[in-house]
């Protein structure tokens, strides 16, 4: 975890602001006392069932060909989110937030690599499998805690890292279900944020991906191929068969979804390109609503197997509108899910 910056009392003073007579999230919630030496105690230890994390880079987007903003979603989320209110619909002390992995180190090496050579564009795999090990790792110490993770931002390539973190922490292949406008099984060619689900599942590490909302035109015959020849661990639900020609129904097949990811603990990913106009590096004028990603999370997230939910691939670089949208958007998914969760876990 030499990557990470842990959260302290500092750090969230700079962005409380307090109100006499209401009570911010950020008053209540848990943060780990000290450094790295004791952070597997305060895991162990806290009663926070929800650890909140972020996860800034722009590296596996890079590695595939995406645009990449200069802002970070953490940076977004993390001010509006402790500046809620802590109220009888959700109180503070369910969470802990515990900071962030900044991979700066690469920073200045990933704006120089050109994707388009094929050496730089190996350089550009290495780095994200170092972040993959990173990202592994927490999620790993998250759930042998019993803690269930929030991961908020970086590329889809961490959906890699949270799922091996999950399943090396279960000991078994866990389930998926992702609600996005790609499916992100693109060919095991080295790790970008296109291709996170694919490597997890052919290492064994993802028994069956549910994939939602992915937009038709930009199905590889890769893919297609690939859900085509594993129906029954590779379920694909486009958003023009649920939302444009209506030849499924929203509701039912989010149904379907979670009946067949609960019966192993499972995880949430949500990449943010599927909400319409949501500022993220493949943003698209057509996709679901902010309510819809909601009501989405909120029926998922009704069972104790599920286990993390991820909030990717949003960058405020590429809004017009003040960065505080996306970091209100991402709050709202975030309690969602910890409020669906807290209805069927203690
Ligand atoms: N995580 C995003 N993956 C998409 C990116 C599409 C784009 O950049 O336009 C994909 O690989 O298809």
């Amino acid at each position: 975890m030499e990557n990470f910056e842990y959260f302290n009392k500092t750090a969230l003073n700079k962005l409380l602001i307090l109100r006499k007579g209401e009570t911010k999230f950020g008053e209540k919630i848990a943060i780990p006392s000290q450094e790295s030496a004791q952070f597997a105690d305060f895991l162990k230890n806290t009663d926070a069932k929800f650890i909140v994390y972020g996860i800034k880079e722009f590296a596996g987007v890079k590695a595939n060909f995406g645009r990449i903003g200069q802002k970070h979603a953490w940076d977004v989320f993390l001010p509006v989110f402790l500046n809620i209110q802590h109220n009888k619909f959700l109180k503070a002390h369910h969470v802990a937030v515990i900071g962030c992995f900044d991979f700066k180190v690469y920073e200045e090496e990933i704006q120089q690599l050109n994707p388009s050579e094929p050496g730089q564009l190996n350089r550009l795999f290495e780095i994200v499998s170092e972040i993959d090990k990173e990202v592994t790792y927490l999620n790993t110490l998250i759930h042998r805690a019993g803690k269930k993770a929030i991961v908020i931002g970086g590329g889809h390539n961490n959906a890699y890292g949270n799922i091996k973190g999950l399943a090396l922490a279960k000991g078994a292949a866990v389930n998926v279900v992702n609600f996005d406008a790609h499916t992100d099984f693109r060919a095991l060619e080295g790790r970008h944020s296109g291709n996170g689900f694919s490597y997890a599942f052919h290492e064994g590490f993802l028994n069956t991906y549910c994939m939602f909302g992915a937009h038709e035109n930009y199905l590889n015959k890769f893919m297609l191929h690939q859900f085509k020849e594993q129906p029954e661990r590779l379920k694909l639900y486009t958003f023009e068969e649920v939302k444009v020609r209506f030849e499924k129904d929203f509701q039912t097949s989010i149904n379907n979804i979670q009946r067949v990811i609960k019966s192993k603990p499972y995880g949430i990913e949500i990449d943010v390109d599927a909400i319409e106009n949501t500022p993220s590096s493949a943003m698209s004028p057509s996709g679901f609503s902010v309510t819809e990603a909601r009501q989405f999370i909120n029926q998922t997230a009704t069972s104790s197997n599920a286990s993390y939910l991820h909030l990717c691939e949003g960058s405020p670089s590429f809004s017009t509108a003040a960065d505080n949208m996306l970091g209100k958007l991402l709050t709202y998914l975030t309690t969602d899910f910890i409020k669906a969760q807290l209805s069927v876990v203690k």
